[in-house]
């Protein structure tokens, strides 16, 4: 499949860790090309503002790593969210995976060299990416912890990593809630990811007319095809050549 040619009438629902970054070792190591900051901020001004970051990070790092762009975003796949007016929508610090939990995974990463914990605000998460070995043990202690029937929590598949997150939240939710607000109101919504929780985006791209693009099967898995897309379409919007946008970015 080939992507489709932006217009000026998309929004656009960007996933961020193997989307727009390539996947790293660890959470912290991932790197931000130099260019793409200035190019989300381009395509943001082309698109009216109809741009958002849907990520599983919280929203905090997100703005970190793609500072100084910051925009319309949805974090913890779907927990937090800000809208074009800088608005937030925002669960009560207190509504987050227990503390008990929390120790219990602290505890067993201790045993389990080169496994990660990744704590958020609301959620949790394990990393096996160094210690693959170790994944199946991390699965049993997430299953036992948080049973299927678990009305509030549940398990969010990562990629080599598993996440403890809140049941009422997806980035679905996220981007109906998005496109429901100026400036993404009455526009075809264009949602990339590549990951499970990414689906759930895709699907209510494609029920509010939009389209939902999986970086596997569209660009080759390779986040540097999907920047190299969005400059393209950037280019095309604005009619110019690639040297007039102040991006720099090298897909
Ligand atoms: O929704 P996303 O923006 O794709 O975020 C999903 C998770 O991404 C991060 O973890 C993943 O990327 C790391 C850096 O490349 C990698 O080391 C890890 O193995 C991946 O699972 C992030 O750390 C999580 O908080 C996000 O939920």
């Amino acid at each position: 499949m080939t992507p489709p040619e932006l217009d000026r009438k998309s929004a656009l629902f960007l996933d961020l860790d193997g989307t727009l970054l390539e996947i790293a070792a660890t959470p912290e190591q991932v790197v931000v090309p130099p260019g793409l900051p200035s190019l989300l901020a381009h395509l943001h001004h082309q698109l009216e503002g109809a741009v958002a970051i849907v990520t599983g990070r919280p929203l905090a790092q997100t703005d970190e790593l793609l500072r100084p762009f910051s925009a319309s975003a949805a974090g913890e796949h779907g927990v937090s969210l800000r809208y074009a007016d800088g608005t937030r929508e925002e669960l009560p610090a207190g509504i987050a995976v227990p503390s008990a939990w929390r120790e219990e995974l602290e505890a067993a990463v201790q045993r389990w060299p080169g496994v990660l914990v990744e704590p958020k605000p609301h959620g949790f998460a394990v990393h096996y990416r160094l210690a693959p070995e170790y994944g199946n043990e991390v699965w049993r202690l997430v299953r036992q912890l948080v049973p299927p029937e678990h009305p509030w929590f549940h398990l969010v598949p990562a990629r080599e990593a598993v996440e403890i997150g809140l049941r009422s939240a997806s980035k679905g939710h996220a981007v109906e809630r998005l496109m429901a607000h100026a400036p993404f109101h009455g526009r075809r919504p264009i949602f990339i990811g590549d990951d499970f929780t990414d689906e759930a985006g895709m699907r209510k791209a494609r029920e509010l007319g939009g389209i939902g693009l999986r970086v596997a099967e569209v660009f080759g898995g390779d986040p540097a095809n999907v920047r190299a897309w969005l400059m393209e379409g950037a280019q095309r919007l604005d009619g110019r050549s690639a040297s007039s946008i102040p991006t720099g970015v090298t897909p």
